[in-house]
């Protein structure tokens, strides 16, 4: 079993990332990303952190906004209009979920789809269906192709099943999948939380994606000998034990699941970095697309 470690690709990444912003520097351009929040989520909060700091660590301008809760519609888009007209930023990430009187759907089409670095406008959206390269796709599904292409797995024929149907990981994940060219050309499956009879569809899969958001639900039953499973999920589950009182597992049951594998991610280490690796890899191609 070979273990993936999405923190040593995505230092990778961050390597190659460091080398763009050097040029980019002697051309007297520096890729700027906003992140905004809005309420009081201790994981969202710690996410955000963890991203300004490493924009920071890598020399890239970084603002983090961090709004109150009751921030109304109005006053986020007023906020986005506000990045989009500055000339300094790049890329703009406005953190999901918002508090529910938020309009999320708007507000991800008030943001330039030239700065919308996580690819969730519709223009974006139609982009990575029409395979143009100009777009920008959602970081956690680039980041798991990442992983697959630099772990020597091949996509090209393979089954693969996404576990999930969202349109921050599963939907995008399956068109990347199936799209032409390396790390594409599957025999790409979504599943879901209403598909019969799953573990049948699983056990088909050379690969899973699995991003269905519940902790440990992918079990061996579901797995075949020798699959490649990437894990998505991070949740946080109470651990009373651990100085934090919480841990962090994944959507796949990973001791009973792990023996079975080729090749599996972990969690955390797993996708949860390249996630971050790919938001800066996209702000420096927004910069670049920018000019
Ligand atoms: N507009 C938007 N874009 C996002 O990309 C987005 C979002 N909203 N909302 C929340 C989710 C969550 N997310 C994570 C990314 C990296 C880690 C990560 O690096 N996790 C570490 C562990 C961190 C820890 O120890 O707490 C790991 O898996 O190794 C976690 C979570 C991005 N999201």
């Amino acid at each position: 079993m070979q273990l993936i470690s999405g923190t040593a690709v995505a230092e990778k990444v961050l390597e190659e990332c460091r080398r763009d912003i050097a040029e980019l520097a002697a051309a007297g351009k520096k890729p700027g990303l906003a992140v905004v929040l809005v309420g009081e989520d201790p994981a969202s909060r710690a996410y955000v952190r963890s991203k300004d700091k490493k924009c920071r660590d890598l020399g890239l301008h970084s603002i983090k906004l961090e709004l109150p809760a009751s921030t109304t519609q109005e006053e986020l888009l007023a906020h986005v209009q506000t990045l989009n007209n500055d000339p300094a930023i790049h890329g703009i990430l406005v953190q999901s979920p918002p508090p529910t009187h938020i309009d999320e759907a708007a507000i991800v089409r008030a943001i330039d789809p030239a700065k919308d670095v996580d690819g969730f406008h519709p223009m974006n959206v139609a982009k990575l269906a029409l395979e143009d390269s100009s777009g920008f796709v959602p970081c956690t599904p680039l980041g798991c192709q990442r992983l697959l292409m630099d772990a020597g797995i091949e996509t090209k024929g393979a089954n693969v099943v996404v576990l999930g149907r969202s349109m921050i990981v599963g939907k995008p994940m399956a068109l990347l999948l199936m799209a032409k060219g390396p790390g594409g050309d599957a025999t790409v499956t979504v599943a879901h939380s209403r598909t019969r009879d799953l573990a049948s569809i699983t056990k088909q899969a050379d690969i899973i994606i699995a991003a269905i958001g519940r902790p440990e639900f992918l079990k061996a039953e579901h797995v075949r000998e020798g699959a490649v499973v990437i894990d998505v999920g991070i949740n946080r589950v109470e651990a009373p034990d651990t100085p934090k009182g919480y841990k962090l597992v994944g959507d796949v049951a990973f001791d009973e699941v792990a023996p079975l594998c080729k090749a599996i991610t972990p969690v955390p280490g797993g996708v949860g970095p390249m996630t971050i690796a790919m938001l800066i890899a996209n702000t420096i191609k927004a910069c670049k697309q920018i000019g």
